[in-house]
This record gives C-alpha cells, structure tokens and sequence, in this order.
C-alpha cells in the first residue's frame, strides 16, 4: 500500500493542519480506548451496583449533616455511608438513667472541647483527648451514652462497624483505614465510634494475619496524626465489654476510660422509674421493691422486665375480649358490659413480679449456658 504513494509525498514534511488533525485523532482514540476499557471494567465489577448504591447514600448522608463542597474519594464515599446526622438522633442525655457522674465527666472531657473550642486553644495541657474508652458489662448504656454524646455536642459521628474494615480484600482494609481519618479531618468536628473495639483491636499476636496486623499498625499511626494536628477535632471513641482483650497500644491512646458498670439499687431505680415513665401505672407500684430484688441485672434485662410486664395486660385485655366475644354468642352480653372498655389496664406490682420471676429464669438459663456472661470485667 505504501508502494502506492509518491515517494514525494512520503519524505515532505507534514503541514501543520495535518499535525494538528493527526493529533486530534489520536486524542479522539485514546479516550474512546479509555471509556471503553472502563466501561467494560464496570460492566464486569460485580460491586458496582453497591458503589453507586453507597455514592448516593453518602451524598445524601453528607447533604443531610450540612457538609457541602468537600470532595470524597470513592473510599471516603464507602466510610460516610456509616456517617450519622447528630439531628437524627433520638438518644438524649434524658433517656439515660443512674448515670449521672459518667455524663458529668463526659460533658466536661469530650463535650466541652467541642462546643468551647476557644477555651481549649492556647494550652498544650487542655488539648482534649484524642480517644475515649467506655468499657463494661453488656446492656448498662454505652451505646446508649455514646448516641448521647453525639447528640450533645452536635458532632458529625461515624458509626464504624468492625467489619467495615476487617472483611475486605487484601489492600482495602488499608485503604478504608486511611479514608476513615481523611474523611473525618475533612467534615471535622467528627466522633469516630467504634463499637466492640476489642473485636478490631485486639491484642495482638504471631497468629494475626499480615493484612490485620498492618491495619492495626496502620490504624494507631494515623491515630497518632491526629496528635500532631493541633487544630484538628476528631476523637475516636471505643465500646468494650472486654477491655483485657483490646491490645494494650490502643488503651494508651484512649486515656479518658468510662467505667460504665452493673447499676446499684437506686440507679435501678431511676432506670425503671425511667423506662416506665409515660406508662399507665397502677398508684401500688413500688418500684424501690423491684430494684431491691434485681442486683446484677443490667439496664437491658431491667427494660425487658418491664416490657413483659406491660405485655400482661394486653394478654389480658385480649383474654377478656375473647371471653366477652363467647359470652356473646351465649348471649350473655348484659353480665360482660363492663369489658367494653378499650383502655388496658394499669401495670401492677404483681405485673412487674411475674416480670422480675420470668427474667430469673431466663437469666438463670444464660448463666448455666455460659457464666463468663454476665461477669463485670475490670479494666486492669
Ligand atoms: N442507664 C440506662 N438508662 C436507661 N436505659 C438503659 C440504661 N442502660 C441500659 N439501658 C437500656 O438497655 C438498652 C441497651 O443498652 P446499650 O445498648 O447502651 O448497652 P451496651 O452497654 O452498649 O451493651 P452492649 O455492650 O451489649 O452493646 C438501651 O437501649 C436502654 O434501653
């Protein structure tokens, strides 16, 4: 083919319209090349869908919570899909009860930072800390506190799920780990909340594997980053119920620890004075009797107690809408006018006793099941 062509028009030098169209060629090539190759790299990406799926729920998340204008990488997309909008948090220091030294101290070290930034800026000795731990057994309020804080310092919290950066592929963890510290920098004042920390930071040993145990060393040293920018508010924040299980590096970085423990009997009592608050309760109810009789139960297991106590009632007026429906058919309606009524009940103190026996007995089963359950576990 080349034969075909004057040897003349082959040695003379290209105009500059012929440079400039080749150029345009090639340019034209190479993105079609390009669009092509990403196209069928999406096509055949089987977490695409979950991608886009989690870029829409960031921007909205990120809209939601009044951050605008900050760019994201696709990892930081991924972290801010864990974002939670203080706003939407219906947990306010109202709803926890007994704990009233634990929320004092956590207003003054972790909330006034926040809220009085100013009165914090000129000492090295007020820099508040960079982690926070509340450790304890299960069910006694950490998450519930947690959500508190957040609410009340109006900070933008990630919720950070072990899993988010454990079960990924090799190099994604790392690249998670990273996005986590970046995107909180960027939409700072920010609460990194870890759930479960020792399940993720745990103490490590020879038998993690390289990818854990990277993540972990990766994790502490951008920890650590946070330390030296000075201005930066962003504080981790971990939950444990088994603080001798999270690697002893990661307890110095959180030297602020929460000890949020089995309630004692008067906190017993303000937690069922709170739960059952805005309930119709029978003027007999003595509910100093019910703590008294509960030592060792947590706030979970004394929620659940009054939640089966106030089922009674309605199995009641279920039961009693049954019989009025027979005693219909016998047509003995006259005698069951009474059961007419749509209210329940009250809850009565023998509501809450049949309560107390059933959870005794539910409990008693867990601890035959395993007894390391409802251990409290000290710190050190
Ligand atoms: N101090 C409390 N005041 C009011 N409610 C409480 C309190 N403690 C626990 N509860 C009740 O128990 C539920 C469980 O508490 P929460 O999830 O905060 O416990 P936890 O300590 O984080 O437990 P886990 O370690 O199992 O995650 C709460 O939703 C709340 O209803």
């Amino acid at each position: 083919m080349l034969s075909d062509i004057p040897r003349d028009a082959l040695l003379r030098p290209l105009t500059r319209n012929e440079v400039v169209g080749m150029l345009v060629r090639l340019t034209i090539f190479g993105a079609a090349t390009y669009y092509s190759i990403k196209w069928v790299v999406d096509a055949f990406d089987p977490t695409q869908k979950q991608k886009s799926q989690a870029k829409k729920r960031a921007e909205q998340l990120m809209k939601q919570i009044g951050v605008e204008g900050v760019s994201l990488t696709e990892y930081e997309m991924n972290i801010a899909t864990h974002l939670v909008d203080p706003r939407s948090i219906k947990v306010s220091w109202r709803d926890v009860a007994g704990l009233d030294e634990v929320i004092s101290e956590l207003q003054d070290t972790v909330i006034l930072p926040f809220q009085k930034r100013h009165l914090f800026c000129g000492s090295k000795l007020l820099q508040p800390p960079k982690g926070v731990l509340l450790y304890g057994p299960p069910g006694c309020g950490k998450t519930l506190i947690a959500k508190a804080t957040a609410k009340a310092s109006g900070c933008r919290f990630i919720n950070l799920q072990a899993s988010t950066l454990t079960d990924k592929w090799y190099g994604e963890s790392q690249k998670l780990t990273a996005a986590v510290f970046s995107m909180a920098v960027k939409i700072q004042p920010c609460i990194i909340f870890i759930d479960e920390i020792d399940s993720f930071l745990r103490n490590r040993s020879s038998m993690d594997h390289e990818a854990t145990a990277m993540m972990k060393a990766q994790f502490m040293s951008l920890w650590d980053g946070l330390d030296t920018a000075q201005n930066s508010q962003v504080m981790v924040m971990g939950a444990t119920n088994r603080p001798q299980d999270v690697d002893a590096a990661i307890l110095r970085r959180m030297p602020t620890a929460f000890h949020v423990g089995l309630p004692n009997a008067a906190q017993r009592e303000e937690i069922l004075r709170l739960i059952l608050s805005g309930e119709n309760l029978s003027n007999a109810i003595n509910l100093k009797e019910i703590a008294g009789q509960t030592e060792g139960y947590s706030g979970s297991d004394l929620k659940e107690l009054c939640r089966d106590a106030a089922m009674y009632r309605v199995r009641d007026y279920v039961r009693k809408q049954q019989m009025k429906q027979i005693a219909q058919q016998f047509q003995l309606d006259e005698e069951e006018e009474h059961l007419d009524g749509t209210q329940l009940r009250p809850v009565t103190q023998l509501d809450l006793m049949f309560g107390l026996d059933k959870m005794k007995e539910s409990k008693q089963a867990t601890v035959t099941a395993d007894p390391t359950n409802l251990r409290e576990v000290p710190l050190d």
